[in-house]
Parts: C-alpha cells; sequence; structure tokens
C-alpha cells in the first residue's frame, strides 16, 4: 500500500475554554490533499473557535496543529503560508476594483508583481471573472463578490483552504456555483479544503463529513460512513441523530 501524504491539516487532542466554558474537547482529525471535509455543527458547537484556532486568532496549549507537516505553534509562519481562508464576512476593499483588491493582497503575502499578474488571471478565469476585473467589488452581486474573495485566498498557493460558511446570504444559483467550483478545485488541484456549513445540501458523496455538536466530534467520515454509524439514509437525518433533535 502506497504511504499516505502528509495531511494538509493534522488536529490533535485539540481543546479550548473560554474562562471556564470549554468549547473544544479533545479535538482529533485530518485532512488530506484532495479532500474536502464539510464541517457541521448546529450554533454553539464550535466552528468558529476552531477556525480562530486554526488561523491562529486564538492560541490553545491544549493540543496540536499542523498544516502541511508545519506546527503552528513552533513554526507559525512556514504553517501560515500552507493556508487559505474565506471568512463568513466580506473583507473586500468595496471601493477598488476586482483586479486592485487581489494585486493588494499578493503584495501582502510578497508576490511579485510579474508572478501577481499571472497568478490573479489563472484563478480569475477559472472561476469566470476575468471579463470582470476592471469593476469595483460594489457592483458586483454577492456571488460575484464570493468568487472575488476565493480568488483571493488561492493567491498565494495554499494546500489547505478554510471556508466559514461562504454561502450564507446566496441565492440558489451563486451557492450551487460556488460549490460546484471549490469541488472542482478539489479534483483538479489536490487542494485540501475545510468547509464549515449550515447547510447539509453542500455536501457532495465523495465529500467527508465532521459534525462537531458541543465541542466534541459526534462523526467523522465519508458520507456513507456517516449514514452507516447513525442507520440514516440522508446526511440530513443523520445530522438530526447525531446532535439529538437540533433544528437544522
Ligand atoms: N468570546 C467568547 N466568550 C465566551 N464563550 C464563547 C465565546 N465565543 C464562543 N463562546 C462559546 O463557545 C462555544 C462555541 O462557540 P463557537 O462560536 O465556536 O460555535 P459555532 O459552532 O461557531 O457557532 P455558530 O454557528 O453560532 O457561529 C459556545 O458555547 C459559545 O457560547
Amino acid at each position: 500500500m502506497m504511504p499516505r501524504p502528509t495531511a494538509a491539516l493534522d488536529i490533535d487532542a485539540l481543546s479550548f475554554a473560554y474562562g471556564a466554558k470549554k468549547a473544544l474537547d479533545q479535538l482529533s482529525f485530518r485532512i488530506y490533499p484532495g479532500e474536502c471535509t464539510l464541517l457541521l455543527g448546529p450554533n454553539g458547537a464550535g466552528k468558529s473557535t476552531l477556525f480562530s484556532l486554526i488561523t491562529r486568532l486564538y492560541d490553545s496549549h491544549d493540543g496540536h496543529i499542523a498544516l502541511c507537516g508545519f506546527d503552528l505553534q513552533k513554526q507559525t509562519g512556514q504553517a501560515l503560508a500552507k493556508l487559505g481562508i474565506v471568512f463568513q464576512q466580506t473583507t473586500l476593499d468595496m471601493d477598488l476594483s476586482v483586479l486592485d483588491n487581489l494585486y493588494y493582497h499578493a503584495a501582502l503575502h510578497g508576490i511579485s508583481r510579474k508572478q501577481a499578474a499571472l497568478r490573479i488571471e489563472q484563478e480569475l478565469l477559472r472561476l469566470a471573472m476575468w471579463e470582470r476585473r476592471h469593476e469595483k467589488v460594489r457592483q458586483l452581486n454577492g456571488g460575484h463578490r464570493r468568487r472575488v474573495e476565493i480568488a483571493r485566498a488561492l493567491l498565494h498557493q495554499p494546500q489547505l483552504l478554510l471556508l466559514d460558511e461562504p454561502t450564507v446570504g446566496l441565492d440558489v444559483p451563486s451557492r450551487q456555483a460556488i460549490v460546484e467550483y471549490v469541488h472542482q478545485l478539489v479534483r483538479d488541484t489536490g487542494l485540501a479544503v475545510l468547509w464549515a456549513s449550515h447547510l447539509i445540501d453542500e455536501v457532495y458523496p465523495d465529500d467527508y463529513v465532521l459534525v462537531l455538536h458541543k465541542g466534541q466530534i459526534k462523526a467523522n467520515g465519508t458520507v456513507d460512513e456517516v449514514l452507516q454509524l447513525t442507520g440514516t439514509s440522508g446526511i440530513k437525518d443523520a445530522f438530526r441523530e447525531l446532535t439529538e433533535g437540533v433544528a437544522v
């Protein structure tokens, strides 16, 4: 058997508390290149806390996080260089053009102008946004703004992409386009994705599913494995079963 590649994200016995309130309790899981993992959890499950720890907004000395083999605590710069993120709230500059937003971000990452031009063209073409590159972000609809944010998160060629509910507030066609685009990207480039979502219908059959509830992992596996574990025939029912009657 071929040895598995290094995990893009390796979380080991990770815990975190806000004062006396435990938000994450001994989380361990891995995501490998070319895998899309949907992180499902009801309100308060701990999704935002987990993302804050992976992006190092918060720090935990209780457990370990490694990105592509780099320890987030000891090799922070190398680890974070492997990470791209799209936050729930847009962080684009509304009054700059699509291109200027992307050049600005590339400069922050130390990418040369020439290299940035190549990367920006590649990502905007892939997202069908190249034609709109001179438009101000303010003129774009929500779905197109999201695409620009995804392009931006990919400019420095990360190996792990974190998506924090990227389709919230979008209409169905825009949502479907983003879900399809991200899955295509995973298939084509071997990117690893951790996608926090409330929307069960964003799960594809070959995705991995991680169900978080009250700071603990309730299930972690392929869609089929989670259905088997819960004895259900749909991921919606499985989620309900695992989170004990919490409304989806
Ligand atoms: N700053 C904070 N101070 C105290 N407790 C907090 C703080 N932030 C989150 N919590 C608590 O930690 C737990 C996990 O919250 P977290 O925001 O990570 O969940 P979530 O899954 O992202 O929820 P949502 O889907 O509502 O954003 C919850 O019980 C929450 O009340």
